[in-house]
C-alpha cells in the first residue's frame, strides 16, 4: 500500500472515529438536556396549574367540589397564548376564575394536551405527575396510590414542594419517561440530520485533506526514492526539488548536499585513478627503456624479439638480428671523460632511432653494445641497413662533442632463423661481431642462413 493511501486511510478512520465519538456524545448530551428541559417545563406548567387551582378555590377539597383539576387546566390553557419561542404563557389579567361544581378528575394527575392550534411545547402527549397534599397524602389516583393514601418513604425524597404565598400547599413529582411531541421529534430529527451532514462533510474534507497531504508528502519522497535508485545505478550527481522548509524539505536539501559531495569525491577518485594509471603506464614504459639513451632495454628486446623470431619461423619469413658495439669505447672514456662517453652513447642512440625503420626493434643491450632486430628482412637488406648505419656513425660530426673525438662501430649480423631460438641468432651475431673487431673494427660481418658461423 502506498504511503499516500495509508495516510488517507488513517485520516479517514481518525475522522470517522472522532466524528462518531464527538457527535454521539453531543447527541446524547443534547437529548438528555432536551429531556431535562421538557421535564422542567412540564413540571412548571403542572405546578402553575396546581397553584392557580389552589388560588381560585382556596384548597384542593374546595376545588374538587366545584370543578375537576383536569377541567380547570383545560379551561386555563385556553386562555394562554404562545410566546416568541412557541411556549404557552398565561395572559396577564385573563387567568380563569371559578366555575360550577364538578367531579374529581378521571385520569388522576393526567395533564392533557392543550387544545389543538395553541402550538408550543405543551402540545405533547400526556405526562403524569404524582400530587400529594401538605401532609403527603395522595390527591390523585396514580399507581400505586389512590386518593388519600400516605406517601411511601422511598418516594418522599424526590417530591418537589409547590408553594403559594410562601406556604407549601402540595408536593409533586413527575412519573414515567418523557414522550416527545411532533415538534420535539422534529427538533431531534433536525439535530440528527445536522450530525449526519456534519459527519459527511467532515469525511469529505478529510478525504480532500488526505489527498492534499498525501501528495505533498509522497511527491518529494518519490523524487528522493528515484534519485537514490539513480545513484545506485551509477548516476551519483542527483538533485531533487526542495519544495518546503519542513522536515522533508530539510531531508531533500541534505540529500542534494550529500549527492553532490559523493559525486565530487567520486570524480576526484576517478581523476586520482587516471593519474595513477598514467603513472603506472609511465613507470611500465620506463621499466622497458634505457635511461641514458631512451632506447628500449634488454628485457623489452628479449620479450619482443622472441615473438618476432617465433612469427618468422612459423610463417617462414626472413628475419635478421645485429649486435653493434662501439669501437675502443674504453679509450673514449679514458681519453675524454666518462661524461663524453655517455654523450657518445646518447648520440649513437639518436642515430639508431633515426636510421632504423619503425618496424625494426632497437635496444641498448649492454654497456656500449646495441642490438637491432629486423623483421621481414633478409640478410642482404639487413646488411645494407647495417652498412648505412656504420657509415652514418663514422660520418657523424663527433667534433661537436669533442674536437679530437672519432667514433666508429663494429657489427655482427645474423639472418639464420633455422635455429632453436633467437638467443642462438644473437650468439651467432656476437661471434660475427668478434670477427669484425678482430678484422680491424668499423665493419659489418654477416652470416647468411646455412653458412657456418
Ligand atoms: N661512459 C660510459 N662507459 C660505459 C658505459 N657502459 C660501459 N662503459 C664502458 O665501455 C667500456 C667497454 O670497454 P671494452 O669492453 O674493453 O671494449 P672497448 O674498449 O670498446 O674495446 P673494443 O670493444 O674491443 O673495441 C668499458 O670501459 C666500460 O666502462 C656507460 O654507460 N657509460
Amino acid at each position: 500500500m502506498s504511503l499516500r493511501t495509508e495516510l488517507i486511510a488513517c485520516l479517514l478512520v481518525t475522522s470517522l472515529a472522532s466524528t462518531a465519538i464527538v457527535g454521539g456524545l453531543a447527541y446524547q448530551r443534547l437529548t438528555k438536556k432536551f429531556n431535562t428541559l421538557v421535564m422542567q417545563e412540564s413540571n412548571n406548567n403542572f405546578t402553575n396549574d396546581v397553584q392557580q387551582y389552589f388560588k381560585v378555590y382556596g384548597s384542593w377539597a374546595e376545588g374538587q367540589k366545584q370543578e375537576s383539576f383536569r377541567a380547570f387546566t383545560e379551561r386555563r390553557r385556553a386562555t394562554m397564548r404562545p410566546d416568541a419561542g412557541g411556549v404557552l404563557r398565561p395572559q396577564p389579567g385573563v387567568e380563569p376564575g371559578p366555575v360550577g361544581p364538578a367531579g374529581p378528575p378521571p385520569g388522576g394527575g393526567l395533564q392533557k394536551p392543550p387544545p389543538p392550534g395553541t402550538g408550543g411545547n405543551l402540545n405533547r402527549p400526556p405526562f403524569r405527575f404524582y400530587l400529594f397534599d401538605a401532609d403527603y397524602r395522595s390527591l390523585f389516583t396514580l399507581a400505586p396510590y389512590r386518593p388519600g393514601d400516605p406517601i411511601h418513604d422511598e418516594d418522599r425524597a424526590r417530591m418537589l414542594p409547590i408553594q403559594l404565598d410562601g406556604k407549601t400547599i402540595a408536593y409533586s413529582s413527575p412519573q414515567g419517561e418523557v414522550s416527545y411531541s411532533d415538534l420535539d421529534l422534529g427538533y431531534l430529527a433536525a439535530m440528527r440530520e445536522s450530525l449526519v451532514m456534519g459527519t459527511a462533510l467532515g469525511l469529505a474534507l478529510t478525504l480532500l485533506l488526505g489527498v492534499f497531504l498525501g501528495n505533498r508528502l509522497s511527491r518529494p519522497l518519490r523524487h528522493l526514492t528515484g534519485a537514490v535508485q539513480a545513484m545506485g545505478e551509477g548516476a551519483l550527481r542527483q538533485q531533487v526539488p526542495v519544495e518546503s522548509d519542513n522536515e522533508v524539505g530539510v531531508l531533500a536539501q541534505a540529500f542534494n548536499r550529500m549527492s553532490g559531495e559523493i559525486a565530487r569525491q567520486y570524480e576526484d577518485l576517478q581523476k586520482s585513478h587516471a593519474q595513477i594509471e598514467a603513472m603506472a603506464t609511465q613507470m611500465r614504459e620506463l621499466s622497458l627503456r634505457d635511461a641514458l639513451t631512451g632506447l628500449h632495454n634488454r628485457r623489452h628486446f628479449d620479450e619482443q624479439c622472441a615473438q618476432l623470431f617465433a612469427s618468422s619461423q612459423r610463417y617462414q619469413r626472413p628475419f635478421s638480428v645485429t649486435l653493434c658495439d662501439i669501437d675502443h669505447f674504453k679509450r673514449v672514456n679514458d681519453q675524454f671523460s666518462h661524461a663524453t662517453g655517455d654523450e657518445v652513447l646518447r648520440r649513437i642512440g639518436e642515430i639508431l632511432k633515426q636510421s632504423m625503420r619503425g618496424s625494426d626493434l632497437v635496444a641498448r643491450y649492454g654497456g656500449e653494445e646495441f642490438v637491432v632486430a629486423f623483421p621481414e628482412t633478409d640478410l642482404e637488406h639487413a646488411k645494407e641497413a647495417c652498412e648505412a648505419l656504420r657509415q652514418r656513425v663514422e660520418a657523424y660530426p663527433w667534433h661537436e662533442v669533442h674536437p679530437d673525438l672519432r667514433v666508429t662501430i663494429s657489427m655482427g649480423l645474423c639472418s639464420d632463423t633455422q635455429v632453436a631460438s633467437f638467443h642462438h641468432m644473437l650468439e651467432a651475431a656476437d661471434a660475427l661481431l668478434y670477427q669484425a673487431k678482430h678484422g680491424g673494427r668499423n665493419q659489418v660481418c654477416a652470416l647468411a642462413a646455412g653458412e657456418p658461423a
